[in-house]
């Protein structure tokens, strides 16, 4: 599982292979429901009929006669959601859960699949209606809540009781533990393609979140592929656990024409033999690239040591940090392996360039926003090297338009969010307005559009850093789910990954391959070393990494 879908994407696949003869749509949707109420027994093994009885829940639970009997409240929707919603219902109802149904829209439209399984629903059991003031979730024994009120289909905000119903199942979760929440496909309210909640004109200007119920599923079980809301955003929030059910389209993916939209990859293990080997082969330490750091002057050199042990640590042949004469016996106090230059203005730095061994570049870190700054980044364009922008240098490129043009395809620029929006301050305009209809603009498209523009590749950083070339390609490195590290948020740790990206250029990796497993290799290294990381944990996190992958 590598590429991330757009609902498009999903909807031209599953067309493919109705349209072959292969399968029916009514096929697609028995294995979807099926495939949740799988996952939910395999999630949660003591909901499962093969456990035996159900479990007796805890006293407190208790507010009906059928002790030990699983009760679910299913909520479906006016679509093919709702229609797998159906499917549950009846196969938990077959293994004897007590079964609760709610429609979302008008049963005469339901499309003709989620049809047929409404009637095979209605044959075994009833379809409620809402009255204002009800408790839709019913007495607090309530193991489960089923959300299939939408999924790749959602394409404006949820209004009247669809909203009501949400917040309800989200309270009820909160108050009761023992109440899971389990979304088809995706929390209904998040967008298929951002991971965005889509919100009501009403609420904007409230943060989205907190202002739009919307699900935060325990679980969210997806089909065929994941879609790029399941990582991006508030996705992985409101998903909970991501798990998966193959319905058969595997041999479809190739058929269908995906228009001009690439698709997005995860990056993840098994991406990784394709990236250029990491082991050193045969050569001297030149073989293996020469990489310049520029540090900032005295006392802001903090930020450029650490970037340049992440370059020497990932297996640039030589490091060098370049800093202003006044801060050199500050730097030599703290450097060994990495050498140290004096770069007392932009002429010594245009002289060291003349040395073609030295073949990557970082600037940015601690370096300052002045006009010398600027003339160093100027320089390091003009050289043509590869080079990573961050921090300041991002700054001093956002409000400078003439070396905005100078960036080139060898360039890798590294902002978060608060420099993306100093470099690109429309793009990012366009990403934090209200995603009032689906499907909405996403950190992919504002990444891709970012890199067009700059000419080169944009490295988006987050829990969900988005890594686009001006090609179109475009990768997540998602550090959610299981690969969760939110401990990376700690000073210095976008610094180290500068490095890593640097050291990487120095070795040879292109633009996008440097930025792609820098950016891995940088989780990698924080889920290793666990909480408590500090950004000097990284690189030396990175040899136990590399031995973990058999290098
Ligand atoms: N693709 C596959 O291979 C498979 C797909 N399967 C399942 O089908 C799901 C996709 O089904 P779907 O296309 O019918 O969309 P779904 O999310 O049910 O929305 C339904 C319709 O509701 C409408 N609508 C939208 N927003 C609204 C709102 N806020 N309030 C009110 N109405 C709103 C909108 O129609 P509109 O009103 O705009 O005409 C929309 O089309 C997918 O997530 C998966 O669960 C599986 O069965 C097996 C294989
Ligand atoms: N919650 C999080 N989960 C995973 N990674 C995170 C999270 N928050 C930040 N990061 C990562 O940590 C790094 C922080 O970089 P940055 O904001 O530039 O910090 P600094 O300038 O202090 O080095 C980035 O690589 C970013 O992707
Ligand atoms: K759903």
């Amino acid at each position: 599982m590598t590429e991330l879908l757009t609902a498009a994407q999903m909807r031209a696949i599953e067309a493919a292979a109705i349209a072959s003869g292969e399968v029916t749509g009514l096929e697609l949707m028995e294995r979807a429901g099926r495939g949740v109420v799988a996952a939910i027994f395999e999630e949660w093994p003591e909901l499962a009929p093969s456990w035996g009885p159900a479990p007796k829940p805890p006293e407190y639970f208790l507010q009906n006669d059928e002790q030990g009997l699983h009760r679910a409240v299913v909520l479906c929707g006016p679509g093919n959601n709702g229609g797998d919603g159906f499917v549950v219902a009846r196969l938990l109802k077959e293994t004897g859960w007590d079964v609760e149904v709610f429609l979302y829209g008008d049963a005469e439209k339901l499309p003709p699949d989620a049809r047929v399984n409404y009637v095979r629903w209605v044959e075994i059991g009833g379809v409620q209606s809402f009255e204002f003031g009800d408790d839709v979730m019913g007495p607090d024994d309530l193991t489960l809540v089923v959300d299939a009120f939408f999924g790749t289909g959602l394409v404006r905000p949820l209004e009247g009781f669809g909203s009501l119903f949400l917040s309800f199942a989200e309270e009820r979760a909160s108050r009761f533990p023992y109440t899971k929440i389990v979304s088809v496909d995706l929390p209904s309210a998040v967008c298929a393609d951002s991971g965005r909640p889509i919100v009501s004109e009403s609420f904007v200007g409230l943060p989205e979140i907190a202002a739009f119920p919307v699900t935060h599923a325990h679980l969210t079980v997806t089909f065929h592929k994941a879609k790029r809301g399941h990582y991006l955003s508030d996705g992985p929030i409101c998903c909970g656990r991501l798990r998966f059910v193959d319905i058969g389209l595997d041999d479809f993916d190739q058929r269908v024409d995906v228009g001009q939209q690439k698709p997005a990859l995860i990056l993840t293990h098994e991406r990784w033999p394709q990236y250029p080997s990491l082991p050193k082969k045969q050569g001297h330490k030149y073989s293996h690239g020469h990489a310049l750091i520029l540090s900032g002057g005295v006392g802001k050199g903090g930020a450029a040591r650490l970037a340049a042990r992440g370059a020497l640590r990932v297996g640039a042949g030589a490091v060098t940090v370049g800093c202003p004469p006044a801060a050199l016996i500050e730097n030599a106090a703290q450097l060994n392996a990495i050498m140290l230059w004096n770069v007392k203005d932009v002429a010594a730095l245009t002289d060291i360039l003349a040395d073609d061994r030295i073949n990557a570049l970082c600037l940015g870190p601690g370096m300052g926003v002045s006009d010398e700054s600027r003339g160093l980044v100027e320089a390091g364009l003009k050289s043509g090297r590869a080079i990573v922008l961050d921090a300041d240098a991002l700054t001093l490129i956002g409000r400078d338009a003439p070396l905005f043009a100078m960036l080139h395809d060898r360039c890798v620029l590294t902002p978060h969010a608060g420099e993306f929006a100093r470099l690109f301050p429309d793009i990012a305009d366009k990403l934090a307005a209200p995603a009032t209809k689906g499907p909405a603009y996403s950190k992919v498209d504002a990444t891709c559009e970012a890199a067009k523009r700059a000419g080169c590749v944009v490295l988006f950083k987050g829990p969900d850093t988005v890594i686009a070339d001006l090609s179109g390609r475009c990768s997540i490195n998602a550090s959610v789910y299981e690969r969760s590290a939110p401990w990376l948020a700690t000073a210095g740790s976008g610094d180290v990954l500068a490095g890593f990206i640097t050291g990487l250029l120095a070795r040879g990796f292109g633009p996008m391959q440097a930025a792609e497993s820098g950016a891995w290799l940088q989780t990698e290294c924080a889920l290793s070393f666990g909480p408590g990381l500090i950004a000097e944990d990284l690189p030396e996190e990175l040899p136990k990494v590399f031995r973990a992958l058999g290098l």
